[in-house]
């Protein structure tokens, strides 16, 4: 089955709009994984705009189930990455300047950048994914810089979605069977919602972990966050 890592990141916006230490992120990481989720994800930004450095540490240190740190893979990022030693690291070509993650990497184009970090992670037995496009040959690409999965980022598919599921899937579908032809495992995020999460989920049933956050801290402001978390998670049981 699917696992549902719940992206904090929102969470501690709150916290920052007014300094303070409220909504604590370590408490409501600890509370997710309480009630049922299956992982965290933190995506620390250069500007800090939400999960700070000092956020991921603290995490590391109360969290039980499997921290994915998200990032692009700056000095500073691969420092924190190094020192903390989530489980997975996920490696995202963000601009620093990006309101949020818009574009997977051109694995080929970055082949020996990506060799070379993959391969210093996996130094310290940290698990490496690659966030790409649903491109078969950006899939390939990641493979050969050594990863262990690729992320597939699902902005167009959660666009596309209302109108025709279909069609929205279609290129996710031919990706994620590339990825298995390629013996990668399979992870998928960006805009997954309770809304389109369950057609994504039942055509690529060997994903491996999503990674949710904004649709569902907006979702927790209505249903609460225990809540919340199961209705998520009840979207990939079937
Ligand atoms: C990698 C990815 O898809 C992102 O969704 C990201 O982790 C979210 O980051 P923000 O919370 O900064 O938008
Ligand atoms: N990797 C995607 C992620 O962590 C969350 O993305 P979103 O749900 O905030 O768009």
């Amino acid at each position: 089955m699917t696992k549902l890592s719940v992206n904090i990141n929102k969470i501690a916006v709150v916290r920052n709009s007014r300094g303070g230490n409220l909504p604590d992120v370590v408490r409501a990481a600890l509370d997710i994984e309480r009630f049922g989720a299956e992982g965290i994800t933190v995506h620390p930004r250069p500007d800090a705009r939400h999960i700070r450095y000092d956020d991921v540490r603290d995490l590391k240190r109360a969290l039980t189930t499997e921290l994915n740190i998200e990032g692009n893979p700056i000095p500073g990022f691969i420092d924190l990455v190094l020192e903390v030693v989530p489980a997975q690291v996920t490696l995202v070509p963000d601009a620093h300047d990006a309101i949020t993650s818009n574009a997977g990497w051109d694995t080929l184009a970055n082949r020996a950048f990506l060799t070379d970090v993959t391969a210093r992670f996996h130094a310290k037995g940290i698990r490496v994914s690659v966030f790409v496009d649903p491109v078969a040959e950006m899939v390939a690409g990641a493979k050969a810089c050594g990863a262990d999965r690729v992320e597939l980022y699902t902005e167009a598919y959660a666009r596309e979605y209302p109108d025709d599921p279909q069609r929205a899937v279609a290129p996710y579908l031919a990706a994620a069977e590339e990825a298995r032809r390629q013996g990668l495992g399979l992870n998928a995020g960006h805009d997954l919602s309770l809304e389109n999460l369950r057609w994504f989920a039942e055509r690529i049933p060997w994903t491996d972990e999503v990674s949710i956050g904004h649709a569902l801290i907006c979702d927790a402001l209505y249903y609460g966050l225990e809540n919340t978390v199961q209705l998520y998670r009840r979207e990939l049981k079937f």
